[in-house]
């Protein structure tokens, strides 16, 4: 097995003011984050977040200004990066082992994310680690009322800090770590005041640890964290009434959904037994052709029946990165596990498209075990 030798991408986000320039200045200064390069990006012709850098020969810092990098400068991700890359080596100084990119207030992470997958070069350069979201606890629950892009922010992270607590008691604290807790059940939450957080804590969230050299798969995936919906559990009416080209019941489980008008949905969808690739390709392009826009991340752990050992894959809205075969023994039984986080996206819907590709107990002939998952 190859093991991955690309460059770990932590990508800072959160709100206007949510403390993501106090927290990358302690960040930086870690003896861990010797040799990144940072990026910052922000609004308007003057930045300032980079003068409040603390700069030295160890890291570089670059700054992306005039525009959002989820809209307007995605092509400049690959530019900037590779000609700070370039400047490094002509100085005699080694490529970052680590490349940290804070997003504006108003970013929305997705279309970042899919920038690492779909720009070719950056793509065969380097692989998401973490994307961190610093949420304001003083301010954080208007935030989240008020703007969606604070919530996406929320939903597709994999860790939350919660700043400035030396401002707010346990009271208010509790009903916005449950907040979060219901947009984003599976990321880590840390509380941190002026940034004071171990940067071991902000990073190793992707599914190839690069310290341990080894795939994480279920601290990658957090499958447990999410309510499960089981494929095996989903009615085809044909099942119900022997015709197979009527349309699709309502499954047994009915989406939890979060008490924001957004409606973000995470769940897991189990699948017992192998999935033919043409199944799988074909419910996953109908997904994303239907839903792309509202799908802000999905991870599986996916077996089938072509292959002995599983794949992972990763995509974020209608795009997916290339899948990564899986030694085997990362892996406790045969289970497919699909983690979406969606926007409006009801667990039904997703389930049922999947039995629309899978033929009558094409799932319910399996050896797999029963799934360990548990709803919450
Ligand atoms: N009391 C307190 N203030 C904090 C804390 N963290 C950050 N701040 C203050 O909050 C303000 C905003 O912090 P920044 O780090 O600039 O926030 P930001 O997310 O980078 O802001 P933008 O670049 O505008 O998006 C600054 O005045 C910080 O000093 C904290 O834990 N406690």
């Amino acid at each position: 097995m190859q093991f991955s030798t690309l460059t770990p991408v932590n990508v800072l986000t959160g709100f206007l003011g949510s403390g993501k320039t106090t927290l990358l200045n302690r960040w930086v200064r870690q003896a861990s984050m010797q040799n990144t390069l940072i990026v910052i990006n922000e609004f308007g012709d003057i930045g300032l977040d980079h003068q409040l850098i603390t700069q030295s020969d160890e890291q570089a810092v670059v700054e992306m200004s005039s525009g959002c990098l989820c809209c307007t400068l995605r092509g400049d991700l690959s530019r900037t990066l590779k000609q700070a890359i370039d400047s490094l080596l002509a100085e005699g100084k080694p490529a970052p082992s680590r490349v940290v990119i804070e997003t504006t207030g108003l970013a929305d992470p997705a279309p970042i994310l899919q920038l690492l997958m779909t720009d070719h070069w950056l793509a065969h350069r380097f692989q998401l680690d973490s994307v961190v979201c610093c949420v304001d606890a003083a301010n954080g629950e208007a935030t989240l009322q008020a703007h969606r892009e604070s919530q996406r922010q929320i939903a597709i992270a994999d860790r939350l800090l919660i700043t400035k607590t030396d401002l707010v008691d346990e009271v208010r604290l509790t009903p916005l770590a449950n907040q979060l807790a219901s947009i984003n059940p599976a990321a880590e939450q840390w509380q941190v005041v002026n940034g004071n957080l171990s940067p071991e804590l902000l990073v190793g969230a992707g599914l190839f640890r690069q310290d341990s050299q080894r795939y994480q798969v279920e601290q990658w995936l957090k499958s447990a964290r999410y309510s499960v919906i089981h494929a095996e559990d989903v009615k085809h009416e044909g099942e119900q009434q022997g015709d197979s080209n009527a349309a699709f019941v309502q499954p047994t489980s009915q989406p939890t959904l979060t008490r924001h008008g957004e409606n973000i949905n995470a769940f897991c969808f189990c699948v017992e037994g192998l999935i033919t690739p043409e199944a799988l390709e074909n419910w996953l392009d109908l997904l994303m052709s239907l839903m792309g826009e509202k799908m802000l991340r999905i991870k599986a752990i996916v077996h089938l029946t072509d292959r002995d050992e599983p794949l992972a894959l990763h995509g974020v809205q209608h795009i997916f990165h290339p899948p990564t075969p899986l030694p085997m023994q990362c892996v406790n039984d045969r289970i497919s596990r699909f983690v979406f986080i969606t926007q409006n996206v009801a667990p039904a819907t997703v389930a049922q498209l999947y039995r629309y590709f899978t033929p009558f107990n094409s799932s319910a002939d399996s050896s797999a075990n029963s799934s360990t998952n548990e709803a919450i």
